[in-house]
């Protein structure tokens, strides 16, 4: 409090100089003060006479009553109250009494008491002291009059102090509110937040205040006068849901929140927030609301970037499996009378392509193929990327199926011109399936199973086709799945087995090698030959355990054969998919090892068809077998078109002539040269020939006359299991 008082009394300007100067005005002299101490006593005891009506008068009126408060506040009051009227009768005021009045000033504005109340007592104090200033004066036989005019002089003097106090106090509290006004307009105007005030009193809801941020937010121009028409004028929000849910909020009176979107003068979209609430008057009642806009372009690119990675392939761009599902529902759900065609592509041998030249390359062809794909349909055509090299093309409004099968040859047509990946030149062509709303099915689920199906058979007739979903293909479909099964429960139930076919040198009738041919025994349906299985563990991804299991088991049985002291060389065939050099050329090692198989007694074959079509994925693994020791042979050569100049090129030991030529050997010319020139060739080179197919001893014999000596076939044994292999041979030796 003293620290309130000095401000207050420096506010005011009171010093000892005032204080002499108000005196002077109200001609206090010191004859007052004599003629105040002279009554001292006397009006004090009149004073606490009166004091008693005094306070029941205080407890006629509601303010001072409730300022009273408990009798024990009552009395405390009641002793300053009498200590502070005493101070009046002491004569001329000095500095000390001053600040004690000033503080009472304070105490008294600071709990609320109205000056009248304060003021006004000064009167109920003049009219209790009056009878007896006057008895007492006549008594004295002095002047009443200038008793009165001391007693007048003092007070005035004391209510000056009080009002000063009272008016520095409001002109502090104005000061206060003023600077409070100020901070907040700063604040307002400062924050990042747009804040806007509406008037809802006017029919046309004006924005009559708006921050900076208001305006950058919105790109709403600033108006002369100073007034913006309501955001529900809008152009983009006049009709929006956001903004009937706002005029609905305040027609009622309540708060409102929605989310509305601005573009800006150079095309830049923002998203905001809006929470408006209402403001009311001093009466209660609703005249204004204030909004608050808060940025939330941020978090809605990252919310919109979220869902396009769920929803996109992040390769191609296109969209992905669970978005095209989506669509398909929708379009499905939607569907009446129109018809749409639901296209599943594959692409023919990609695998190959990604397994050989690697991903990047894969990727980039991918990306290439989604381009050429795109330009081929139209825009309310969806492309979806199923994963790997499937796509998934929806069209939604054909009129008829030649329309899907147009886009189809359209799309096979786009994809005939090589793709320039970096120093390649690649070839890729797709195999479609097509189904089609109603008629193949009426849910997503059934367009795209039947679809798929379709592309299966397009794959199976020879790739690089298309075929419409049939019924036929259902069966086609369960069928494949079944035997999909049925192969995988026979590599854990080990219904695999080798079978050993003789290689012989004719010459000495001598076993010179022997082929692994895998067979199945199928529990229910018997022995099953690897045509009946391979390509359906090529596309179920089963070959390559398959393979694995063949590679262990030959060697394993050639090493038995090594270890009995039979050196029988066994031939194995690999697979389009195995001829990998990373997975394969270590499996062939470790089981070398494993058994301790002599490499030369191994021999690798792989149809030149492979070979060819796949030279840069072959060669690399025909380069690491070498290295291991490991002989090398080109299956079912004369099928593949290989150029004769490419032999010497590989890095081969052996060359298997097809059965097709053997057939017909001794009656056709046609097959009679060209065995006689790759005979020939193959010594140039230093190859070495086998024939196989020979089922006659006019093959042989004829073979024989050419040099061709080495032969396979049924003349000297079909594939049996070993244990016959050996007995069989036993009695020819
Ligand atoms: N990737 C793998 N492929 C394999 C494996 N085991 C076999 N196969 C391939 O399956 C195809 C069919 O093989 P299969 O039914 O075993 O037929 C072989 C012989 O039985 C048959 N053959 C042999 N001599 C004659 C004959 O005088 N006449 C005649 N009509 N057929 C005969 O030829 C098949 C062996 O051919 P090839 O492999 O070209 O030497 C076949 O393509 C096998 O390669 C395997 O484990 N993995």
């Amino acid at each position: 409090m003293p620290q309130a008082v000095e401000s207050l009394a420096r506010a005011i300007g009171i010093d000892t100089e005032e204080i002499a100067e108000r005196l002077a005005f109200l001609e206090f002299g010191s004859d007052d003060t004599r003629r105040l101490q002279a009554l001292k006593t006397p009006l004090q005891d009149a004073w606490d006479v009166h004091a008693d009506t005094f306070y029941a008068h205080l407890l006629d009126f509601d303010d001072t009553r409730a300022q009273l408060g408990a009798p024990e506040v009552m009395t405390r009051l009641r002793h300053a109250h009498s200590g502070y009227f005493q101070c009046l009768l002491e004569g001329a005021p000095d500095w000390r009494y001053v600040r004690d009045r000033l503080n009472v000033g304070l105490v008294h504005q600071r709990i609320g008491l109205a000056p009248k109340w304060y003021i006004g007592a000064y009167r109920k104090y003049i009219a209790s002291l009056l009878p007896t200033l006057l008895a007492e004066c006549e008594r004295r036989g002095e002047s009443a009059a200038a008793a009165l005019d001391s007693l007048f002089k003092i007070v005035t003097f004391d209510i000056c102090l009080a009002i000063d106090s009272y008016i520095d106090a409001e002109q502090q509290a104005q000061a206060r509110a003023e600077a409070r006004g100020r901070l907040r307009e700063r604040a307002m105007e400062s924050s990042t937040n747009g804040i806007f005030i509406v008037d809802i009193q006017r029919q046309e809801f004006p924005v009559i205040y708006a921050n900076a941020a208001f305006y950058k937010l919105t790109g709403l121009p600033h108006r002369d006068d100073g007034e913006l028409p309501c955001l529900c004028q809008h152009d983009r929000h006049r009709h929006s849901d956001c903004m009937a849910h706002i005029r609905q909020a305040v027609r009622s009176h309540r708060e409102g929140y929605t989310v509305l979107a601005f573009t800006l003068s150079q095309g830049e979209q923002r998203w905001v927030e809006l929470f408006a609430s209402p403001v009311e008057d001093q009466d209660g009642a609703n005249t204004h609301y204030i909004g608050i806009l808060h940025d939330i372009t941020e978090r809605k690119q990252a919310e919109r970037h979220l869902l396009h990675q769920a929803t996109h392939d992040p390769l191609t761009g296109l969209v992905n499996r669970y978005r095209m599902h989506q669509k398909l529902t929708q379009v499905t759900e939607q569907a009446e009378r129109e018809r749409i065609a639901v296209l599943f592509l594959d692409l023919d041998r990609f695998k190959l392509i990604n397994d050989s030249l690697g991903h990047d390359t894969g990727d980039e062809l991918l990306c290439q193929v989604a381009g050429r794909l795109k330009r081929c349909l139209r825009g309310n055509d969806t492309i979806a990327r199923f994963g790997g090299d499937e796509f998934v093309i929806l069209l939604d409004d054909i009129t008829a199926p030649a329309d899907a099968r147009k886009v189809a040859d359209k799309i096979l047509a786009a994809l005939d011109p090589h793709f320039a990946i970096q120093e390649h030149s690649l070839f890729v062509s797709t195999s479609i399936g097509i189904s089609l709303y109603p008629e193949h099915g009426r849910d997503s689920q059934t367009l795209l199973k039947h679809a798929d199906a379709a592309m299966y058979q397009a794959k199976a007739a020879g790739r690089n086709q298309v075929t419409f979903f049939s019924d036929a293909l259902t069966q086609h479909a369960t069928a494949k799945l079944s035997i999909e099964n049925d192969l995988r429960l026979a590599l854990e139930e080990r219904q695999f087995c080798l079978h050993y076919q003789p290689i012989v040198d004719t010459r000495h009738k001598r076993l010179v090698g022997v082929e692994a041919l895998l067979r199945w025994q199928h529990p229910h349906k018997g022995t099953i030959a690897p045509d009946a299985f391979i390509p359906q563990a090529e596309e179920a991804g089963l070959i390559l355990p398959i393979g694995a299991w063949v590679i262990d088991r030959a060697i394993a049985q050639a090493a038995m054969w090594q270890h009995a002291g039979v050196r029988l060389p066994v031939s194995i065939n690999l697979s389009v998919e195995e001829c990998d050099s990373i997975r394969t050329a270590p499996l062939i090692r470790q089981a070398l090892a494993r058994h301790g198989l002599a490499p030369e007694l191994l021999q690798i074959e792989i149809t030149e068809t492979v070979m060819m079509e796949q030279i840069e994925r072959v060669l690399p693994m025909l380069e690491a077998l070498k290295v291991l020791g490991v002989h090398l042979a080109m299956d079912d050569f004369g099928t593949g078109y290989s150029s004769l100049r490419r032999l010497r090129d590989l890095p081969l030991d052996t060359l298997k002539i097809d059965k097709s030529f053997i057939t017909s050997i001794t009656r056709q010319p046609a097959d009679q040269a060209i065995v006689s020139a790759v005979i020939s060739l193959a010594r140039k080179l230093d190859i070495r020939v086998i024939t196989e197919g020979v089922e006659q001893a006019d093959q042989v014999a004829w073979l024989a006359r050419e040099g061709c000596h080495i032969v396979q076939g049924y003349y000297y044994g079909k594939p049996v299991p070993p244990e016959r292999l050996r007995l069989s041979w036993a009695q020819q030796n």
